[in-house]
């Protein structure tokens, strides 16, 4: 049985997004299981990104490599892989995080798969290093209280969850809608002495409330999870900030343009918001090397553009 329907889903792109969901629902399985299986925050290793792997990123990693050669998937660009890996004569080539939010794996918080997919070139790495605005479809599966998926093919944002009962994603939302202002905002609020002015300006707006220029109370949230933190977007508003900072080895961010930032870019426009390195669409940029951060700055239109007035 697929695990899910060719319904909503172009018909070429199809067996991919087949496989992504197939192999979705076994990694669920497997993060559902947590301490009862094999350890999956056990440190392994290091990626070419100077990340600590964790057992369950390279597990991900492994099992989405496999199934995505069969299904159509020429270049395959991991998080977890120096180079592009070629697993067959496909034509798309596909960007994936395959773990996403390593640090929540033992603390049983939402995590989550990030892929992002390209017309394949000739070239392996240039089917990548191109203008985000190319992708043809990009998507997360988020792992939480539900197993779900958000994906876009360019027309709008589709929500999907996974039946707990039969392991198939059904359609939830045919058409996410961002509204224009939020009541959230989300930054990693340990590193304020090293954040920029501007940033550190949008984020004393939002903490002034009522009595400051923006008029209105704010909630603060940040989950550490970059697929969490876009799914509560998508669902009901907010903004989100992660922009370069003095630390060193930060000044461009933590975020990959490829494995991260392109594709939430795009599920973040498609379904009406903005989503820019402070000042510039994030869609009109272009990666420049295959593990490249990229500062990311998203969510509710009025926000995102108060963030790029205070940036000038
Ligand atoms: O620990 P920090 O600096 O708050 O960073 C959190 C961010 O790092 C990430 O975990 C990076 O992704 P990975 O877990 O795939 O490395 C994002 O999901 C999250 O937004
Ligand atoms: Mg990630
Ligand atoms: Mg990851």
């Amino acid at each position: 049985m697929p695990a899910i329907a060719p319904d909503h889903i172009p018909e070429r792109l199809y067996p991919v997004i087949e496989a992504l969901c197939a192999t979705g629902v076994d990694v669920a399985r497997t993060i559902a299981r947590g301490p009862l299986g094999q350890s999956l925050a056990e440190g392994v290793g290091e990626n070419t990104g100077g990340d600590q792997q964790k057992a369950l990123d390279v597990m991900a990693d492994e099992a989405f490599e496999k199934a995505l050669g069969p299904a159509g998937v020429k270049f395959y660009a991991s998080e977890e892989q120096e180079g592009v890996l070629t697993l067959g004569d496909g034509a798309f080539a596909l960007a994936i995080d395959p773990l996403d939010g390593s640090s929540n794996i033992d603390v049983n918080v939402s995590i989550g798969t990030i892929f992002s997919i390209f017309e394949a070139e000739d070239g392996a790495e240039e089917s990548f290093l191109r203008p985000a605005s190319e992708q043809i479809a990009a998507g997360y599966i988020i792992y939480g209280p539900q197993t779900g998926m958000a994906v876009s093919f360019g027309d709008g944002t589709l929500m999907f969850v996974m039946d707990p009962e039969t392991r198939v994603f059904e359609l939830a939302e045919a058409r996410m809608a961002i509204p224009a202002a939020a009541k959230e905002y989300s930054i990693n609020a340990g590193y304020r002495r090293h954040w920029p002015d501007w940033v550190k300006s949008f984020v004393e707006e939002c903490e002034a409330g009522k009595e400051g220029p923006r008029g209105k109370d704010y909630s603060f949230r940040w989950v550490a999870s970059l697929v969490a933190e876009t799914h509560r977007i998508l669902t009901r508003g907010g903004t989100f900030l992660y922009t370069g900072d003095a630390r060193p080895a930060y000044a461009e961010g933590r975020l990959r343009m490829v494995y991260e930032v392109a594709p939430m870019a795009m599920l973040i426009e498609q379904a009406g918001g903005m989503a820019t390195d402070g000042k510039r669409p994030i869609l009109s940029l272009t990666a420049e090397k295959l593990h490249g951060k990229q500062p990311f700055v998203f969510g509710c239109r009025d926000e995102v553009e108060r963030v790029a007035e205070l940036h000038g």
